[in-house]
């Protein structure tokens, strides 16, 4: 089964959300991916990834993306957390944070963890990072 991964970046971690895809973007087309509305945005937009677009994080989205993973439906989540800003949706992700602590979901929420994370996903699969120039 294809792995069904969560992608979510709050504003300020939109552009790293963009770089991190970017590179495991060989990976990612071949996994199911879920994301919170603008940050699915970009990454259609951008790199071209198909994405299930959610409500934008303070209209739902991470909620939406807590149901899917309550169903059983997501088996990481990479969330892009910006700690310096204060979130008007607080609330639904510390929601999201704590369903993943229910459900032993892996929940990668800062770059070196998401690395961890994605190319733990991408060994287990089988798939191999393409070399830069390679
Ligand atoms: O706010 C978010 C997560 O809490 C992200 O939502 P967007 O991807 O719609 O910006």
């Amino acid at each position: 089964m294809k792995p069904r991964i969560a992608l979510i970046a709050h504003d300020k971690k939109k552009d790293d959300m963009i770089t991190l895809a970017a590179e495991y973007l060989d990976f990612l087309r071949g996994c199911q991916l879920s994301a919170t509305g603008t940050t699915g945005g970009r990454l259609a937009n951008e790199l071209g990834l198909t994405v299930d677009r959610k409500h934008s994080g303070p209209f739902g989205g991470d909620l939406q993306i807590g149901a899917q993973l309550v169903n059983g439906q997501i088996d990481a989540v990479i969330f892009l957390r910006d700690p310096m800003t204060p979130q008007p949706h607080e609330p639904d992700i510390n929601a999201l944070v704590r369903a993943c602590d229910v459900h032993n979901i892996a929940c990668a929420t800062n770059l070196a963890s998401a690395h961890l994370v994605l190319s733990q996903l991408m060994a287990a699969g089988g798939y191999e990072k393409t070399k830069k120039g390679a």
